[in-house]
């Protein structure tokens, strides 16, 4: 029977001697929202990148459920189900709202009838069908990153890999942003590891959150076990805990 979960075992990163990552372990259930939180610096997005195909590592391993994805290239391991997207949004500028989610579907292999259906779809649950015959350069900030999250969508994946997809939002598009996070988990189950430095956000919709610290795991846990954790406290929330 397969297991239901993506799992980094084990990652080392180094970059030119410098270790960005040494024996970093993080495991995302299907249908769960993992946290991955941590200060500047911690190797984050270098996690991020090892999972998702971006990033070399020179010892650990990389399962999609239960298989060995380690030596897969970034686009296998889409195809694999694990998409991810990234700090600054990639979108096609000059495309459309509409054109920029069918690419993301025909990209993996979605016929052109199917990529329109879904990015049906995915404009309503994001909320972008006002924006469809936008040209995505033209959309605001939010826009932007609601749409970066619908292209990752349209991929259709088991498991999403979410690079600050808060970050230089408003408080009230950040409420809006978790909304769309929580509404993306329950309709396509699949596991989500979110990397926020909004602690709010974080704190309310994770059901289980990891910290890093100088590319090492500090600890893992519920919202509430983190919060009350006395080393991720001194590395990482400080002030912020009593904020959440
Ligand atoms: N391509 C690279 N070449 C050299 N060093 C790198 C490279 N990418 C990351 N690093 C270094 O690896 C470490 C981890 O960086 P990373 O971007 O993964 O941290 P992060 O936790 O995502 O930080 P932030 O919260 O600021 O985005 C840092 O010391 C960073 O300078």
């Amino acid at each position: 029977m397969s297991e239901q979960r993506l799992e980094a075992n084990g990652i080392c990163v180094e970059f030119d001697g410098v270790r960005a990552l040494h024996e970093a372990t993080v495991e995302v259930r299907r249908g769960e929202i993992m946290g991955l939180i941590g200060p500047n610096g911690a190797g984050k997005t270098t996690l991020v990148n090892a999972i998702s195909g971006y990033q070399n590592f020179s010892r650990g391993r990389v399962t999609i459920d239960g298989v060995d994805a380690s030596s897969w290239t970034a686009p296998a391991r889409a195809r694999g189900g694990v998409v991810r997207t990234f700090q600054a949004v990639r979108v096609f500028r000059e495309l459309t709202v509409r054109e920029n989610i069918e690419l993301g579907a025909i990209g993996v292999g979605s016929s052109s009838a199917s990529g329109t259906a879904l990015a049906d779809e995915l404009m309503e649950m994001l909320d972008l069908h006002s924006q469809a015959d936008v040209a995505a350069g033209n959309l605001s900030y939010g826009y932007q990153r609601r749409l970066g999250i619908a292209r990752s969508l349209a991929a259709k994946p088991q498991y999403l890999l979410l690079d600050e997809p808060a970050a230089g939002l408003s408080e009230e598009e950040s409420v809006v942003m978790s909304h769309v996070l929580r509404d993306i988990r329950d309709e396509f189950g699949c596991g989500m590891l979110l990397i926020e430095h909004d602690m709010p956000l974080v704190m309310g919709i994770c059901d289980r959150i990891t910290v890093l610290n100088f590319g090492e795991i500090l600890a893992t846990g519920t919202p509430a076990e983190i919060r009350n954790n006395r080393s991720v406290v001194e590395a990482y929330l400080g002030s912020e805990v009593t904020n959440a």
